[in-house]
């Protein structure tokens, strides 16, 4: 579309805007929403690539803030006309207490929507997460599952308990009055796990191969499967649900949609090597010397440590009874409804893909060969 100033008349604010998901957003929309007038990033921490977006035809407004301040929310959606939430503490390794995940997660979500109705603004898409559905604290697989599948959904960690509360008071505020007196329209995206360029969790595991000679130790049986979506393809979708929720409203209100791509079903570890293989590690399997019932002693005394460590300082590893639960239990989705209902085809191939996340694991870690 040409770039004239008449067309350009939306104001979108993007909460969490500096973050890995978030910045891939804020990035998405300067290149695929031509009626861009002002994009407002708000973040606790604000990124210093903000600047160079200063340049460009559409103003960038940095704004420095915490969701779980109702004022500073409340002013940065004054007058914008679409809010994408993304912000938010993605804790499983123990760093946050409960109650900061909870005021963050949960009390941020109240404070993003009371701001949309007190401000009058109609269009809210948020940031869910599939661990909204699963897995729950009984292990139960989820196998291709969609956002229709019947699925006992019982949560105790406090990450996906305040994701799913959160996501709740989104979806139930559909339809409230906004000031003003039109309705507020929300929805909900459910990533499955997030990879690509920025991805922190990748990158601790190269730097964790590095210090083990060039090598990841297997963990996780590789029949264990999980479904990974590409982050740019996850910015994708929620530009796109945010361009077509005024339009369709009535379907999509109130609506979850899982963030799928072409991305295969792997376990965690192998679909990491797709990436870390090419920069030089290789997973060695070590199941035979270090079973399932050690791993659990271990993340069990990872726990112990981290409780014990607290007041002296922060132990937080990757090995976790949570996070080998969950790498232990499949869960992958299979759907397509965001393409039913809002026409979402994946932007990025697996192909294309996977050569970027390597490149930017290369790049970032001085691992290009
Ligand atoms: N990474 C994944 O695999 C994944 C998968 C599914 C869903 N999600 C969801 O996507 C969203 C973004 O996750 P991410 O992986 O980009 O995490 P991230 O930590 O990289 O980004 C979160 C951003 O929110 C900001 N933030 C945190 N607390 C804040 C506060 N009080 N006020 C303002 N900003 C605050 C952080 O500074 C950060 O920039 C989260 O809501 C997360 O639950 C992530
Ligand atoms: C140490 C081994 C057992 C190793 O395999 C552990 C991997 C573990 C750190 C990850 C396995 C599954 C990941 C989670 C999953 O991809 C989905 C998530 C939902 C999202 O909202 C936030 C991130 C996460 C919880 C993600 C975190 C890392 C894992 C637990």
């Amino acid at each position: 579309m040409a770039d004239s100033a008449e067309t350009r008349k939306l104001v979108y604010l993007v909460t969490g805007g500096c973050g890995f998901l978030g910045e891939h957003v804020v990035r998405m929309l300067l290149q695929r929403e031509p009626r861009l007038y002002e994009l407002r990033v708000f973040d606790l921490h604000l990124g210093p690539w903000l600047e160079e977006l200063k340049t460009g035809p559409v103003q960038v407004t940095a704004i420095q803030g915490d969701v779980t301040q109702a004022h500073e929310v409340a002013a940065a959606v004054a007058g914008a006309h679409v809010v994408i939430h993304t912000a938010g503490l993605v804790d499983v390794f123990g760093r946050a207490s409960p109650e900061t995940i909870y005021e963050v997660n949960v009390q941020g979500t109240k404070n993003v929507i009371e701001a949309c109705v007190q401000t009058g603004t109609r269009f809210l898409v948020y940031t869910s997460s599939m661990e909204v559905v699963g897995p729950n604290i009984k292990g139960h697989p989820f196998y291709r599952g969609n956002e229709d599948t019947p699925y006992e959904a019982i949560h105790r960690h406090p990450y996906p308990c305040s994701k799913a509360q959160a996501e709740r008071l989104v979806l139930e505020a559909n339809g409230r009055k906004v000031h003003g007196g039109l309705s507020l329209v929300t929805c909900a995206l459910r990533p499955t796990g997030i990879y690509g360029e920025g991805h922190q969790i990748m990158r601790d595991f190269y730097h964790q191969g590095l210090r083990l000679g060039g090598r990841l130790f297997r963990a996780i049986p590789a029949s264990v499967e999980h479904s990974r979506v590409y982050v740019g393809n996850v910015a994708w979708m929620h530009v796109l649900v945010a361009q077509e929720l005024e339009q369709r409203a009535a379907l999509m209100g109130g609506q979850v949609y899982f963030c799928y791509d072409e991305s295969p079903y792997k376990s965690y570890e192998d679909f990491n090597m797709e990436f870390l293989g090419p920069c030089g590690l290789r997973l060695v399997d070590t199941r035979l010397l270090v079973p399932y019932w050690l791993l659990m002693l271990l993340a069990t005394l990872n726990a112990l440590l981290q409780w014990l460590l607290r007041p002296l300082l922060l132990y937080a590893p990757l090995l976790n009874p949570y996070t080998l639960a969950v790498a232990n239990t499949t869960f992958t989705v299979s759907t397509n409804k965001a393409q039913r209902h809002f026409g979402y085809k994946p932007l990025f191939s697996w192909e294309d893909s996977r050569t970027r996340t390597i490149r930017w694991v290369q790049a970032v870690e001085g691992s290009a060969p």
